[in-house]
C-alpha cells in the first residue's frame, strides 16, 4: 500500500502541493490526471524524493519515507519512470541494463525479482536493441528501458510520470498493457497521465490534481459511467483563476 498523506511540498517560489492525501492499494492502478502545472511531477517526484516534502507522510507498507534521500526511498521498493524517459544518450541498452540490475538490490516485494533476462523477456524488443546506445533508440524503445530500469531496482511501488507521452496510439497502447499487466502481479502503480481516456481505461481508480489539491479521487468504474464531470475538470477550456493565497512559482528555483 502507498499512503500520501496531507502532503505539501513546493520549491523556493511557493508551495506547489497542498495536503495532498491518496491510498493507492497493493495490486492497483491509481491514476493522477490535472491540466499542465497542476502539480502532477512534483507529487511524483515528491514520492521519490526528488523534491522535499514541507509537512505530510508518504508511507509504502506502513515504512514513513518523507524526507529520506532518494537512494533510500528507491532501496525501500519505490521506482521511478521519470517524465521524458530520461535514459543515458551514450550508454548502450546492455548498459543501462546492468547498471540498473545492482546485485545488492534484493527484491523487495518477497518474490523472485527482477532480473536482466526476466525484463528482455517482457520486453523482447530491448533484446534486439542491446548493443544501441540511447540516442539511437525509438520514443516507444526509449520508454520500454525507462520501465526496464525501474524494474531492475526491485520497486513495491511503480511511478510513471506521462509513460505514453509522444508514442503512437499503437505504442502507447502497448505501455498501458504493460502497466495493466505490472499491477496484476502485484505492483502498486501510480501513474500520471496526460489523457483523461487513457487514465480512465488503465487505472482502477482516477485523481484530479489542480492547483496542487487532490478535487476528485473516486473508482475509474465511476468515471466511465458518468465521465462528464472529470472531463469539465481537465479540460483546458475552462481553466479556473488560481487561489488567491497562492504565489506564482518562480521558474529556475532551486530544488533541495
Ligand atoms: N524546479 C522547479 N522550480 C520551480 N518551480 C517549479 C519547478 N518544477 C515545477 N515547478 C512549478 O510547479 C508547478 C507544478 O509543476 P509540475 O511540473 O509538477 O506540474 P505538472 O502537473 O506535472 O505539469 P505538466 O502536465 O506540464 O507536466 C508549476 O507551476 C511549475 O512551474
Amino acid at each position: 500500500m502507498l499512503t500520501v498523506d496531507r502532503l505539501c511540498a513546493g520549491y523556493a517560489g511557493g508551495t506547489v502541493l497542498h495536503e495532498v492525501s491518496l491510498r493507492v492499494r497493493p495490486g492497483s492502478i491509481q491514476a493522477v490526471v490535472g491540466r499542465n502545472g497542476a502539480g502532477k511531477s512534483t507529487l511524483v517526484h515528491t514520492i521519490a524524493g526528488l523534491v522535499r516534502a514541507s509537512s505530510g507522510r508518504i508511507e509504502i507498507g506502513g515504512v514513513h519515507l518523507a524526507g529520506r534521500q532518494p537512494h533510500r526511498i528507491a532501496q525501500s521498493g519505490v521506482g521511478l519512470v521519470p517524465q521524458g524517459r530520461r535514459v543515458f544518450s551514450r550508454l548502450t541498452v546492455a548498459e543501462h541494463l546492468h547498471l540498473a540490475a545492482a546485485p545488492w538490490r534484493a527484491p523487495t516485494s518477497g518474490g523472485e525479482g527482477w532480473t536482466v533476462a526476466r525484463t528482455l523477456e517482457l520486453l523482447p524488443r530491448l533484446a534486439v536493441r542491446l548493443r544501441h546506445r540511447g540516442c539511437e533508440l525509438s520514443g516507444g524503445e526509449q520508454q520500454m528501458l525507462a520501465i526496464a530500469r525501474a524494474l531492475l531496482g526491485q520497486p513495491r511501488v511503480l511511478l510513471l510520470d506521462e509513460p505514453c507521452e509522444g508514442l503512437s496510439p499503437d505504442l502507447a497502447a502497448r505501455v498501458r498493457e504493460l502497466v495493466n499487466g505490472l499491477a496484476a502481479d502485484g505492483l502498486t502503480v501510480l501513474l500520471v497521465e496526460q489523457q483523461l481516456q487513457h487514465a480512465i481505461e488503465v487505472a482502477d481508480r482516477v485523481a484530479v490534481l489542480e492547483y496542487g489539491r487532490v478535487v476528485y479521487d473516486r473508482p475509474t468504474a465511476e468515471a466511465r459511467r458518468d465521465p462528464a464531470p472529470l472531463a469539465a475538470m481537465v479540460s483546458v477550456a475552462a481553466v479556473p483563476p488560481p487561489p488567491a493565497n497562492r504565489p506564482a512559482p518562480r521558474l529556475w528555483a532551486d530544488t533541495p
